[in-house]
């Protein structure tokens, strides 16, 4: 009878699922737009009273009857995120998101404090990159001086949705990694990089409390009454949002690859200990279950895909039909689809551009499947490093919006050369964040179930969805992203040739 909730305050929408683990079943999903607030510096920021609006009409959309069965709930979010509340809990600005590259020179200029990237990485176990949370507090100094002047609390996205629902300053450590501000190896903050973010005031009083995986809470009874549940609900630590994809697709032991084709580009695997890599090739973060998460992310995911979808005038829904005709490789035509600068590779203040464009090759199908094709191989480039650090996979899980494209999912299994498979619940993030609360539920109540056993008991893979990697495709992809590396060559030494040189501004958003 008891039913859990999973919130996703994810980059394009606020998604809701409700799953009953008695019929393994979602009984109700959710879900509310969400604008961005995109600027030619980079910026990419929304209001956070706009996740607390979008909850409550997901909320307002799912049966009454539902609503009154869920006992405990929990909320994935957007990673990275900066949320500014003055001493009485108000928002003091709106939120800087992971894909702002405006702070790319602060997190420089933190970098350079703490002695440069690698004593970063000794320190906390990872670089500042452009999005991370710490880089955004430099620049609302300098931006925001009346914002900055009243900061009492920093909050990532799921923390502060956390906050509407308990009035609770917390923090788990997955999230928590991407502030850039904690020991991923200590699992606390790091005293050396609160400093060198702000030598003026004491950072670490603005920060939430870190909590275990499996803390619950109690649900602010007015804001139970708003969302129409039970006022005995209890509300889980949450994480961010590919900590709990990692939950709703089975990646809480090791083994096992996960890939997220949202807003965001991303590649995790779960690991025991921290995974750190001594160059920063990836994200040392930690798990939303207990352990470490090693990450890459591709800022210019579904964002390419939407962006040539938007120019040739489809929708991405309708992509797979458009690109049917067209063969691996588009035909030479190549997109390095960093339309909103890039993470992976590090060039926060690059742009996208076309290479190898001929008169056969410029169709709406050719752009469209170029798009897909330049998104998944910026991925590609991140898992050869993981590679290169001896890792090793039988296959991926796929999750994120782009998992719904048939087309897709058969590039990721050839560019890949590994068979991909799909859950049969494709919110990733907000199904796994309802198994996070069904698993701190049922160990509150002393029943011996690990994040694991949970898993084991409720993902399961679609065979529908699956796809097997074909041998002549891999071949032609091969060729194909070797020149997308030739291209990414070039485009990196101009980079470093105009790094002195003010950006074109960026006026296409995610
Ligand atoms: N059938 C499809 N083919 C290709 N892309 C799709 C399809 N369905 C959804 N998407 C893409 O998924 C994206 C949304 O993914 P999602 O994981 O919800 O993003 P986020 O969590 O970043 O908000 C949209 O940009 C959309 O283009
Ligand atoms: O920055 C990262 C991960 O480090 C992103 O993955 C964000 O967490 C945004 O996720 P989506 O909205 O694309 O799901």
């Amino acid at each position: 009878m008891s039913l859990y909730a999973g919130i996703d305050a994810g980059t394009q929408s606020l998604k809701v699922v409700v799953y009953d683990p008695a019929t393994k079943q979602a009984v109700a999903c959710a879900s509310e737009a969400l604008a961005l607030d995109s600027r030619d510096d980079g910026s990419r920021e929304q209001e956070p009273s706009a996740w607390a609006d979008a909850m409550r009409t997901c909320f307002g959309r799912i049966d009454a009857a539902v609503r009154r069965r869920i006992v405990a709930l929990s909320v994935s979010g957007q990673q990275h995120g900066f949320v500014a509340l003055d001493a009485d809990g108000n928002v003091l600005a709106p939120a800087k998101l992971w894909c702002d590259t405006s702070t790319a020179a602060e997190c420089g200029q933190i970098m350079d404090a703490v002695g440069g990237p690698g004593a970063c990485i000794t320190s906390a176990g990872n670089p500042i990159l452009a999005g991370y949370t710490a880089s955004k507090l430099p620049w609302t100094r300098k931006h925001r001086p009346e914002a900055y002047a009243r900061l009492a609390s920093i909050l990532l996205p799921h923390d502060y949705l956390n906050y509407i629902l308990t009035g609770r300053r917390f923090c788990e450590h997955g999230d928590a990694s991407g502030t850039g501000w904690l020991d991923v190896r200590k699992r606390e903050w790091s005293p050396a990089m609160l400093e060198a973010t702000d030598p003026r005031r004491d950072l670490g009083e603005c920060l939430p409390t870190l909590v275990a995986a499996d803390a619950l809470f109690a649900i602010d009874p007015a804001e139970a009454a708003a969302l129409g549940v039970p006022e005995t609900v209890r509300v889980a630590a949450g994480g961010g949002d590919n900590m709990m994809a990692a939950w709703g697709t089975g990646a809480v032991s090791a083994g096992r690859l996960v890939m997220s084709l949202g807003t965001s580009g991303t590649l995790f695997a779960y690991s025991d200990t921290p995974v750190v890599s001594d160059a920063g090739e990836w994200a040392a973060f930690c798990s939303s279950s207990g352990g470490w998460l090693p990450l890459i992310c591709t800022m210019n995911c579904t964002v390419a895909t939407e962006a040539v979808a938007r120019l040739a005038g489809f929708s991405t829904r309708d992509g797979d039909a458009h690109i049917a005709a067209t063969i691996p490789g588009a035909d030479g035509l190549t997109l390095l689809p960093f339309f909103n600068g890039e993470r992976t590779p590090n060039l926060p203040h690059a742009r996208a551009s076309w290479h190898g464009m001929d008169v056969a090759n410029t169709t709406p199908a050719h752009m469209y499947r170029a798009a897909m094709e330049g998104a998944t191989f910026s991925l590609k480039y991140g898992f050869d490093a993981f590679v290169r650090a001896g890792m090793a996979f039988e296959g991926i899980v796929l999750t994120g919006g782009g998992a719904n494209s048939a087309q897709w999912r058969q590039l990721v299994a050839d560019v890949f050369g590994l068979p991909v498979q799909v859950p049969w619940q494709v919110e990733g993030a907000a199904f796994g964040a309802a198994l996070q609360a069904l698993w701190a539920v049922r160990r509150a109540a002393g029943e011996g179930v690990t994040p694991a056993s949970v898993c084991a008991e409720h993902v399961g893979m679609d065979p529908a969805r699956a796809a097997r990697p074909d041998r002549r495709n891999g071949d032609a992809y091969a060729a194909a992203y070797q020149r997308f590396l030739h291209y990414l060559d070039a485009v990196r030494a101009d980079a470093a040739a105009s790094s002195s040189i003010e950006p074109a501004p960026a006026r296409i958003a995610a």
